[in-house]
């Protein structure tokens, strides 16, 4: 029987949580870190552990089927390789940073500058669309350092939470993309491994739906219970179940996580009781 091909980071910043969401969807697999190859003992699937910088090139060959990558890594060597499901971790930006002291107030403002960067392709794209000439120095790592040494007068860089822009007297200026992790597919995949990845991504969905989501129940008096229906943001139908007590009911419903904290007072003020807020594993549609 054929296996789905996939890469994921060897280690590094999407390594942890690229597996923890392979373990979500219930895919044991055989590790050991120093293998660079793994099989799952329950999913036609082998795991290929490679660098994020060279999993395009493997999908354009089609050496991997799929593959768990960077956005950003994707825009900029991933030609024609499209992505199909955001992952929803290792959220970051591509964007332009220059000294805290300089000022800024587009991006026509680098003509002529020069530029240290990691991604060239995605420089240049951006430039071009804004028809600006700069010079670029390309760099793998510690990009932050070039214009503290005199290297550069800007940077483009990954910015999290712009602590280490921070830390070397840089300010972020101009946004080029907004990246989290993505499954992207290649180009050469077959039709009997394009239909595991179908089961993959299926489960996957399941998955990132229950990440979003929370499990809610509450006790309230039935007077109230239209009321708290209408508090609670998305709600289509919830489950109403009559409680012991006279006159009391549970209602049970699914809510979006970002949500709920909002509405928890105003639930309260309105007669909510024992309010439950659980966890969701997967929500299968
Ligand atoms: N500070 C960050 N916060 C959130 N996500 C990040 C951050 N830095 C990088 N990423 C994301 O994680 C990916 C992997 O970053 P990491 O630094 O682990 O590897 P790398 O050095 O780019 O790649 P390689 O595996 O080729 O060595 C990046 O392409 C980006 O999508
Ligand atoms: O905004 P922040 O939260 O500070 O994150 C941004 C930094 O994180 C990444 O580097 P990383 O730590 O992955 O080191 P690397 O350059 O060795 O990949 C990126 O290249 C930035 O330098
Ligand atoms: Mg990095």
């Amino acid at each position: 029987m054929s296996k789905l091909k996939i890469a994921v980071q060897k280690s590094g910043r999407l390594h942890d949580d690229s597996m923890r969401i392979l373990k979500d969807v219930g895919i044991s697999i055989d590790n050991g870190k120093d293998q660079l190859k793994a099989s799952a003992k329950n999913f036609p699937l082998e795991v290929f552990y490679l660098r994020n910088g060279d999993i395009p090139q493997y999908l354009k060959d089609g050496v991997v089927d799929a593959a768990i990558i960077g956005e950003n890594v994707l825009v900029e060597k991933g030609n024609g390789i499209s992505s199909i499901e955001k992952l929803g971790f290792s959220t970051c930006k591509v964007s332009v940073a220059i000294p805290k002291s300089k000022t800024y107030t587009s991006i026509q403002d680098l003509e002529g500058k020069r530029i240290a960067t990691s991604y060239p392709n995605t420089v240049n794209q951006f430039l071009k669309q804004n028809k600006v000439n700069a010079n670029l120095h390309i760099i793998n790592g510690s990009v932050e350092i070039a214009p503290n040494i005199g290297l550069a007068d800007a940077i483009v860089d990954i910015v999290s939470s712009g602590s280490t822009l921070f830390k070397n007297g840089l300010k972020e200026v101009d946004v080029l993309l907004k990246s989290e992790a993505v499954l992207a597919v290649s180009p050469k995949i077959s039709s009997e491994n394009q239909n595991i990845l179908d089961k993959l991504q299926f489960r996957l969905k399941s998955v990132l739906r229950g990440r979003q989501s929370k499990y809610v129940l509450l006790n309230a008096p039935d007077e109230k219970l239209e009321a708290i229906i209408n508090i609670l943001p998305g709600m289509n139908s919830p489950t109403i179940l009559p409680l012991a007590k006279e006159g009391w009911s549970s209602l049970h419903s699914v809510i979006n996580k970002n949500e709920f904290w909002e509405v928890i007072d105003e639930l309260k003020s309105n007669g909510a009781e024992g309010i439950l807020v659980c966890p969701i594993e997967n929500m299968v549609l």
